[in-house]
């Protein structure tokens, strides 16, 4: 490809992309200039420690609160840390403060439970100061918990007559907004008695262009189609239900129960620092009169706080060099990122047998159950652990404070994947640090891949000799260690698949516990419908 076309500035397709609402034009501003924002809220931010709106928060909120008036859907393309959670929370939150009846209006879905978590989390810090609830759907906890949370039940005198029938009728969320995960929100729309996103006025979805390949059980399709209302799905009055669901289909524009008023538009907030331009993929969150807000002339930012640096070192030797990288960074919060599960699993074993280090490891990945993986996350919040080995599946979105510098071990295959991992750090502008493990023979490619973002100056890094050629021994030794390691592993692995009785004995286990675990789940839904 000749220069000319390399500087050729890519068109999207679609419109109204074409000219977004720059939010490099905002300034940061104190709360005490958003003459609007509820007194309440205000406290609440305080108490958080929040004394100003950054600026992606400014242009969202004058696109909601401010003279857009939430008159068009919200999709915003803004830097890794740069604030996009309270940018959509602060907005809703003063919408929903003057509600007069309990019911669920916003819905808020992410890719993952730790992030759900994390959205939860600044939701809480605000929703509570003007009397509204906020409910977690991600699967923490048994689906009868998480039932009694969301649904209310009407309390019954002790000498009226029980009738069922009656109780359905009644059931009512009990939440005002929902953080939920795809998985849970269908298995609570399919199944749970008195979930319904009828009263729904604002949906966001977070991460989205990760979303938009999650295909659980068509959770986006289904859930577009439960707060249309009737006039737009031009199904008339027939209601379209998905089996199990009470009340979930909007009706002609007017909510029920409040008395002929005409029911607001449903409002739709997308965001991503790697927002999809894909028509065919935007297309499925079925905007209205879309606006874009996004940062910089480049299609992706980085934060202007991220130092980037690249090490080219040789690939036999890697785990060397990062261990003498690590070591350089003293006990700083660090993440390193390899290129899949597997890898994840063998650096940080193989790390583990270097023996005594100045920092402490941990694994992070889909290798690990759930609890296990929140247990790892909390010890390294907590500053237990000082270096998280991870997988990129599992962090995006992913705040933690005081994380210094990301290493990409294996060098990330997509510009979208270094954004993301390089976020990780240098957030709410706070400083941090990048640095790419190269082999020679990546990087051409990896300098290209960064052309496609802003602040793309990536200088070359080098450790010193000694720090490398000194951990030699300790290398070797962790590398015998883990070979034995793994063949070991490997034995026991097939000893058991060539012992047909001890096949049967784990083939007898598993199929006793997923029985187990299906009664449970039979009882707990029994309950909760009684
Ligand atoms: N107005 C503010 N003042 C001070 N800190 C803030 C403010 N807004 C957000 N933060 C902090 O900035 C950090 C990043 O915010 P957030 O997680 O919302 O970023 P993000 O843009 O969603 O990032 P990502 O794209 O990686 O998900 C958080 O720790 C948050 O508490």
């Amino acid at each position: 490809m000749g220069d000319d076309s390399q500087h050729v500035k890519r068109v999207p397709h679609l419109p109204w992309m074409r000219n977004p609402v720059d939010i490099d034009q905002f300034e940061e501003r104190p709360l005490g200039f958003l003459p609007s924002l509820d007194s309440r809220l205000k406290e609440a931010l305080q108490k958080m420690g929040i004394q100003s709106l950054f600026p992606v928060q400014v242009a969202v909120w004058q696109e909601t609160i401010g003279p857009g008036a939430f008159e068009r859907d919200i999709c915003v393309n803004s830097p890794t840390g740069s604030g996009k959670t309270l940018a959509y929370a602060l907005p809703i939150v003063q919408m929903l403060a003057h509600r007069k009846i309990r019911c669920l209006r916003a819905l808020v879905v992410l890719p993952t439970r730790d992030l759900a978590l994390q959205v939860k989390e600044v939701f809480s810090a605000i929703a509570p100061a003007v009397g509204l609830r906020v409910g977690l759907a991600v699967g923490q906890s048994s689906i009868a918990d998480e039932i009694s949370e969301l649904i209310e039940r009407p309390k019954l005198g002790s000498c009226s007559p029980f009738d069922p029938e009656d109780v359905y009728m009644e059931l009512q969320t009990a939440v005002d907004i929902l953080v939920a995960t795809p998985g849970r929100l269908m298995d609570h729309i399919n199944m749970t008695k008195g979930f319904s996103l009828e009263h729904l006025c604002y949906l966001v979805v977070d991460e989205t262009d990760r979303l938009l390949r999650e295909a659980y059980q068509s959770w986006l399709p289904n859930v577009i189609r439960l707060t249309q209302s009737t006039d737009q799905t031009g199904h008339g009055t027939s209601v379209h239900m998905i089996p199990g669901s009470l009340t979930t289909m909007r009706r002609c524009g007017v909510e029920k129960g409040f008395k002929g008023k005409v029911y607001p538009r449903l409002v739709k907030m997308i965001l991503s620092a790697t927002l999809t331009q894909d028509p065919s993929k935007i297309s499925q969150l079925d905007l209205h009169h879309p606006l874009l807000l996004t940062s910089g002339a480049k299609r992706y930012k980085l934060p202007k706080s991220l130092e980037s640096f690249k090490l080219v070192c040789r690939s036999k030797l890697k785990p060397l060099y990062l261990v003498a990288l690590l070591q350089t960074l003293g006990a700083e919060k660090s993440i390193v990122f390899t290129s899949s599960v597997e890898s994840t699993h063998r650096l940080s074993t193989l790390l583990k047998f270097f023996g005594e280090l100045p920092f402490k490891i941990s694994e992070y990945s889909r290798r690990q159950r759930q609890p296990v993986r929140s247990k790892k996350l909390k010890a390294f919040r907590e500053g237990k652990t000082q270096v998280l080995i991870a997988t990129d599946a599992m962090t995006r979105g992913m705040d933690v404070e005081g994380i210094r510098n990301v290493i990409n071990y294996d060098m990330p295959a997509f510009v979208k994947t270094y954004i993301h991992r390089a976020g990780r750090t240098a957030r709410a502008g706070q400083s941090g640090r990048c640095f790419t493990l190269l082999r020679q023979d990546e990087v051409k490619r990896f300098n290209k891949l960064l052309e496609k973002a802003d602040n793309n100056s990536c200088i070359f890094d080098s450790l010193a000799t000694d720090s490398v050629e000194s951990l030699r021994p300790l290398y070797s030794s962790a590398l015998e260690k883990l070979k034995e390691h793994e063949q070991s592993w490997t034995a026991r692995k097939s000893r058991i698949s060539f012992n047909p009785e001890l096949k049967q004995l784990f083939k007898n286990v598993l199929t006793v516990k997923l029985c187990r675990i299906k009664d449970c789940i039979v009882r707990e839904r029994a309950l909760c419908l009684v």
